[in-house]
């Protein structure tokens, strides 16, 4: 480990900072020799001439850069693991630094140097380490994004893909061990308290920094040694909900971010709780979570919930649909589940996470429960019901409505 290269990988939404914060560490006394990679990796590059640009604007800078401290600048097309691997061969360097286009996801990003591939001929894991994953996020646009109503951003999904970007932004957010909150300049203090409530409310994990125009002390993205793939892969704030339950936060409170878990050992009603997600309150930011829709005993459903955007359908297996054998093991290796086991029903459920600014929690509880199967109605033939959540991976997508 010690003798592989640190990288850091940088995301973020489009425009957000990225290349400004890369263009300012490059020029700092950061004493290393570094080499930066720009990843336009993913099939749906919305806009390569923008990238383009990009680096013949870095190309310009090189001299500065050159002489400053020695970088090398290197754009990628295509295969991101060719291009490390000649980097190595071809370079003298003792960290890289890459970009990593708005639109492109971070975990497979990190999956590359974390862990590399298992059937390519170079493994990354051979020259690199993964040291720390950063995300840039816009203030201003976090701002202007409260301002109208809306959380996050809320534009259309990008070609070729179908997620939207701020379901790839909440990636960013929730995946990451250093959060630039950049653009400071452009939004009041107050709000960057609130915009600071909510991304920890989101990602309690990482490091929060405030940057204007990427400005930040190179120590804190660059040997860091703050990644842990395992870690990171767990530090979304949903998941600590979930697992370790809900805990107060002095300075979310004040600025009005809520997280709430709902629990339940009934099924919903399909089309009740459907209608539910349709008019989910913009206040809520995140949904995440498993439930069971009457009628549907075979799968768990999950939702997921990013800014506007909004997913729920056939995610995953309850631990009672699967062999005997199978469900001892998880009943000895799971704490608590022998307590919440139903004779009739095994873990089937609800357990779901939201979080939100200034958006009313008992009044959330109470139309999650009025979506519950009534007494009467755990009677009833649930087969008789319609099934809007239908047969894809989470099909019901009503970013559209
Ligand atoms: N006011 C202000 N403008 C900023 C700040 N940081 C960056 N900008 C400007 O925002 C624009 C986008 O910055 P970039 O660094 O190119 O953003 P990026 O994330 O690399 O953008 P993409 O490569 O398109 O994803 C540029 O015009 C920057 O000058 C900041 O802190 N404050």
């Amino acid at each position: 480990m010690s003798d592989t290269i640190p990288v850091t990988v940088l995301s973020g939404a489009l425009g957000a900072g990225k290349t400004t914060t890369l263009n300012h560490v490059l020029t700092e006394d950061h004493g290393h020799e570094v080499a930066v990679l720009v990843n336009d990796m993913g099939e749906v590059n919305i806009d390569v001439e923008h990238i383009e640009q990009q680096s013949e604007l870095s190309q310009s800078d090189e001299e500065v850069i050159e002489m400053s401290n020695g970088c090398i600048c290197c754009r990628l097309r295509g295969d991101m693991l060719d291009a490390v691997g000649e980097l190595v061969e071809n370079r003298e360097f003792d960290y890289l630094l890459v970009e990593s286009s708005g639109i492109s996801e971070p975990i497979p990003v990190a999956q590359t140097f974390a862990l590399g591939f298992e059937d390519a001929e170079y493994d990354p894991t051979d020259d690199y380490h993964l040291d720390t994953m950063v995300s840039v996020v816009d203030a201003h646009a976090m701002y202007k994004g409260f301002d109208s109503g809306k959380a996050l951003t809320s534009d259309e999904p990008a070609a070729g893909t179908d997620r939207v970007p701020e379901e790839v932004l909440l990636d960013q957010i929730e995946f990451c061990d250093v959060l630039l909150l950049n653009k400071c300049d452009l939004a009041p203090s107050a709000d960057l308290d609130e915009i600071e409530a909510v991304l920890k409310a989101l990602q309690p994990r990482a490091k929060l920094v405030r940057t204007e125009f990427g400005r930040v002390d190179p120590g804190e993205i660059l040997d860091t040694g703050r990644f842990d793939f395992e870690e990171a892969q767990n530090s979304a704030g949903w998941k600590h909900e979930l697992q370790e339950g809900h805990h107060h936060d002095a300075a979310a409170e004040e600025h009005g971010v809520e997280s709430f878990v709902f629990r339940a050992d009934r099924p919903f009603h399909p089309e009740r709780f459907a209608d539910l997600l349709r008019n989910l309150p913009s206040a809520i930011i995140r949904a995440k979570g498993f439930f069971w829709s009457a009628g549907r005993e075979d799968v768990a459903m999950g939702l997921d919930k990013a800014g506007q955007s909004v997913r729920a359908g056939p995610q995953g297996q309850w631990i009672a649909t699967l062999p005997k054998q199978q469900q001892q093991r998880y009943l000895q290796a799971t704490p608590g589940l022998e307590d919440e086991w139903d004779d009739q029903w095994g873990d089937r459920g609800a357990k779901l996470v939201f979080i939100g600014r200034n958006f009313e929690a008992a009044e959330m509880n109470a139309w999650l429960e009025d979506c519950l199967l009534s007494d009467t109605e755990m009677d009833e033939d649930w087969s008789t019901y319609p099934d809007p959540f239908g047969v894809e991976e989470r099909e019901l997508a009503l970013a559209d409505d």
